[in-house]
């Protein structure tokens, strides 16, 4: 069976160029048919599809089209906002479990506020890597194992920070694409994976308190170190396909 590989897919191109630099030494540059530049290494390609879930789950999904059948696993990669005491800035979130945390309805007589679309039977809001995965991830970049949680709005406030974690306890980051890519790769039955380092805390928005630079460095090392826990992977998931 032809060996898989690792889409990782990453909202703006700082964070694709982040990740590419894991690898120490430059990519070989392609430029896809819909004109999106995609960036191969020795162990994933990378692309930059756009900020928030709509540009995520498009931008995801056209690859996969153009690409059918070359990728086993896609990774949603990127900043994020680290709920404390969890994450702090300058960590690395690893995913066990991606949520969309704002797609639903305002629930004013409910006891938090909201009903989620899976609530209201109309669709998914929570995707789990694969078994083992998101525990092996961790291990290997020093990272924090919790829920990921996609918005489409960026948390600004105390209170919206307090609202969410008490729908989600486990909450560990806040991102805005990993609901969206997972949505695509679930659409080619593809395993899916998040990974946030920590540009901000969650909370009072405060521009001055964001170390974009720093997280973008700590998303070069993660990925540095990821390797071997996504071939561990790779062996076990072929080795159970046969
Ligand atoms: O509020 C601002 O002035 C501001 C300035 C620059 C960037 C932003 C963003 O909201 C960036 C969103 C972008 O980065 C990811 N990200 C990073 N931190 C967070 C967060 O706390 N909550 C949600 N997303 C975050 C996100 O995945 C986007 O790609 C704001």
């Amino acid at each position: 069976m032809a060996r898989g590989r690792t889409l990782v897919v990453t909202a703006v191109p700082a964070e694709r160029d982040a990740v590419t630099l894991a690898t120490g030494a430059p990519p070989d540059q392609f430029t896809l048919p819909t004109g999106l530049p995609l960036h191969r290494g020795p162990a994933w390609d990378v692309v930059a599809v756009g900020v928030g879930p709509a540009a995520a789950a498009a931008g995801t999904a056209t690859v996969l089209a153009l690409t059918r059948g070359r990728y086993d696993l896609v990774v949603a990669a990127g900043i994020g906002g680290g709920f404390a005491p969890v994450a702090a800035v300058g960590d690395t979130v690893v995913a066990d479990e991606l949520v969309a945390a704002d797609l639903g309805a305002e629930d004013p007589e409910g006891p938090t506020g909201f009903l989620d679309v899976a609530e209201l039977g109309f669709g998914q809001v929570r995707h789990r890597p694969p078994a083992g995965l998101a525990a092996a991830g961790a291990a290997a970049t020093g990272g924090v194992l919790g829920t990921v949680l996609t918005v489409s709005t960026t948390t600004g406030t105390a209170e919206r920070a307090a609202a969410l974690t008490a729908r989600h306890p486990g909450a560990a980051a806040e991102g805005m694409e990993g609901h969206g890519v997972a949505t695509a790769a679930g659409a080619h039955q593809l395993a899916v994976l998040e990974i946030r380092t920590v540009s901000n805390p969650v909370g009072p928005r405060d521009r001055a308190a964001w170390r974009i630079p720093g997280a973008l460095r700590a998303l070069t090392d993660t990925f540095a170190a990821l390797g071997p826990a996504v071939d561990q992977w790779r062996r076990e998931h072929h080795e159970h396909d046969g």
